[in-house]
């Protein structure tokens, strides 16, 4: 029989979406946040550190601004989450404050992830927090970031929340019971899944596009955030956050939703936050052997085998490393700026000082700083 994998965990990362907080686009449903703060009161005395990661700025603003249609202008959307954002703020600061439990605001930013050190100091004040028994309340800034550096959605912030504070469990909640064959609202056969391997082929398939009018990420961002996750061995489980005293049963043990299990190689610290990296500054094209090198021998990746550079990067800037065919395999922090790697590109590493006039490294990326996807 399956059995929940929240059982074991002892850090969790809880996150909710927009319709469920704001039922659905309705105004905060503030009967569900105080369910929710009582049941994660309960599992803090279970002896679980918890971390919520709430959506609902965005439709809580609109509704607070009589707003019917998600505006499409971006400056519209920060306006509406500027607003919106104070809301939630409050309301899950009242509904712990009934269990006598203090609230912390975190609002971040792909920037913030994307520099080693912002990241290390995320990271810390999470962990200090939790050591202070408040309970961190995530979300992304909404009203600063653009369209280039934004998550675009909830569920990917969580798994690397989860992936930042090495949770072992992130338990998604939605307005769905969970993960089904295909999507149910346009699907009658479809089936719910019980328990499934993130590295399972069809997985993606299953999960239709983007999600509810009021939500962005629709199912389709659970399951890719479930295989980010699994990334720092994070099991995800996708559920019903109607479901009455769900996180208790399911750190009691109950299945319920879907289990999506971490069945991968975990990444070590700094190869995950590289990996992490939701932007990179360019690509290179490697050779298909460069490219086994890579993936089959662990090696560094050689300015000999680069066939094409793409982008604007400066040395020390995270890249992607394409194979022939377009794809990623890997990403890394590449030793040279993008003019001087079109220089030495296709060269054999001898000849990089005679063609730039120094050398730096021997090779294009270094293999400490080089993670394969
Ligand atoms: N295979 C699937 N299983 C379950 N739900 C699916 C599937 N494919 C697509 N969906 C849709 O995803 C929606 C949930 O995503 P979304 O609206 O973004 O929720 P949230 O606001 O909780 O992030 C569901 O309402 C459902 O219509
Ligand atoms: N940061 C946005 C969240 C957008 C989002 O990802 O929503 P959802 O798909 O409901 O988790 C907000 O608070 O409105």
């Amino acid at each position: 029989m399956t059995q929940s994998i929240v059982q074991f965990a002892r850090r969790i990362v809880v996150k909710v979406g927009s319709s469920l907080v704001t039922n659905e686009g309705n105004g905060l449903d503030r009967s569900m946040l105080s369910n929710w703060a009582g049941q994660i009161y309960r599992l803090k005395q279970m002896g679980k550190e918890v971390i919520l990661v709430s959506s609902g700025a965005v439709a809580e603003g609109m509704q607070r601004l009589g707003w019917k249609i998600r505006p499409a202008a971006l400056y519209e959307l920060q306006a509406a989450a500027a607003v919106g954002q104070m809301d939630l703020a409050q309301a899950y600061a009242d509904s712990f404050g009934k269990y006598e439990l203090l609230t912390a605001q975190i609002l971040l930013t792909h920037d913030d992830l994307s520099s080693r050190k912002r990241y290390l100091n995320a990271r810390s004040t999470i962990l200090t927090l939790l050591n202070l028994d408040i309970v961190p309340i995530i979300n992304e800034n909404d009203t600063v970031v653009s369209d280039e550096i934004r998550f675009g959605d909830n569920d990917n912030l969580a798994a690397l929340v989860a992936n930042l504070i090495v949770a072992e469990v992130l338990v998604i909640l939605t307005d769905q019971p969970g993960l089904f064959t295909s999507d149910p609202r346009k699907d009658a056969a479809a089936q719910l899944i019980p328990q499934i391997s993130v590295s399972d082929p069809h997985i993606v398939a299953m999960a239709g596009g983007v999600g509810s009018h009021i939500g962005r990420g629709g199912m389709r961002s659970k399951v890719i955030a479930a295989k980010r996750a699994a990334r720092s061995g994070a099991h995800t489980v996708i559920a019903s956050g109607k479901v009455d005293t769900v996180l208790i049963r399911l750190a009691n043990g109950e299945a319920i939703g879907t289990n999506l299990l971490a069945d991968m190689p975990v990444k070590d610290a700094r190869k995950l936050w590289l990996a992490d990296q939701l932007q990179v500054r360019g690509s290179v094209v490697v050779d298909d052997g460069a490219s086994n090198a890579l993936l089959s021998g662990g090696k560094s990746l050689l300015p000999i085998g680069v066939t094409e550079v793409k982008g604007n990067f400066e040395r020390g800037e995270a890249i992607a490393c394409l194979d022939s065919a377009g794809r990623e395999i890997a990403r890394g922090l590449i030793n040279y700026s993008a003019r001087e790697s079109r220089k030495i590109m296709r060269q054999p590493s001898g000849k990089i000082e005679s063609i730039l006039g120094y050398v730096g490294e021997y090779e294009l990326i270094h293999r400490d700083n080089l993670v394969i996807l």
